[in-house]
């Protein structure tokens, strides 16, 4: 599957000058909604993230809410297990609302859209951990981490990307007096 493809077909691949969550700037930002927002593409993407973790014997997915919600649902639905997600606790973590449970022992996937630092998806891990859930891998659409991010246990991604990402006060684009959207 040409992932990549995908986002540039939807309008998801940006180009410009952004923000990240992590603080960090970078001049091209996934926008994963406009990609997940076509039902078929998002069921598409889900068999081919679930297919990587189709030996895990996984009971349930876990995604950092928003961009993780309907990528759990998609790769859950591949793997036959539960969708769960994680939302902000309002902290700086996330928890699980909703009446969504873990029975502690559960083997849990971990799901991400984009792993840029991987801070987002490890709240959700915690979140799940918490309850008693077994971390058995980490799955992302895009893993633009250079490599860095690392959970101890298996973590694939359907696309590894070397984009430039840059501390603000090293940033060229600010330098060249780029203006910064917040996606
Ligand atoms: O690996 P990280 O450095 O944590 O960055 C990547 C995270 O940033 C985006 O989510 P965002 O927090 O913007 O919120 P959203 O999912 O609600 O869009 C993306 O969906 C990942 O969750
Ligand atoms: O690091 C991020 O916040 C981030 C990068 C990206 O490409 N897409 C996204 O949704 N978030
Ligand atoms: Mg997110």
């Amino acid at each position: 599957m040409d992932v990549l493809e995908l986002y540039r077909r939807t309008g998801a691949l940006l180009e410009g000058h952004f923000l990240l969550r992590s603080g960090l700037h970078s001049p091209l930002f996934l926008q994963s909604a406009a990609l997940l927002q076509h039902p078929l593409y998002a069921e598409a993407v889900g068999e081919a993230l679930g297919k990587l973790f189709e030996d895990e014997g996984v009971d349930f997915v876990i995604g950092p809410a928003l961009g993780g919600v309907v990528l759990s649902f998609v790769v859950a639905k591949a793997l036959g297990a539960r969708a769960l997600f994680a939302e902000k606790d309002g902290q700086g973590g996330m928890t699980l609302r909703r009446g969504l449970t873990v029975n502690p022992g559960e083997r849990f996937l971990a799901v991400e859209d984009v792993v840029t630092t991987g801070e987002s998806v490890r709240k959700a891990i915690r979140a799940a951990e918490a309850r008693g859930g077994v971390l058995v891998g980490v799955g992302a659409i895009v893993d633009r981490s250079g490599g860095e991010a690392a959970f101890g246990v298996p973590f694939r991604a359907l696309v590894r990307l070397g984009v430039p990402q840059y501390l603000p006060e090293a940033c060229p684009l600010c330098r060249d007096g780029v203006p910064l959207e917040e996606v």
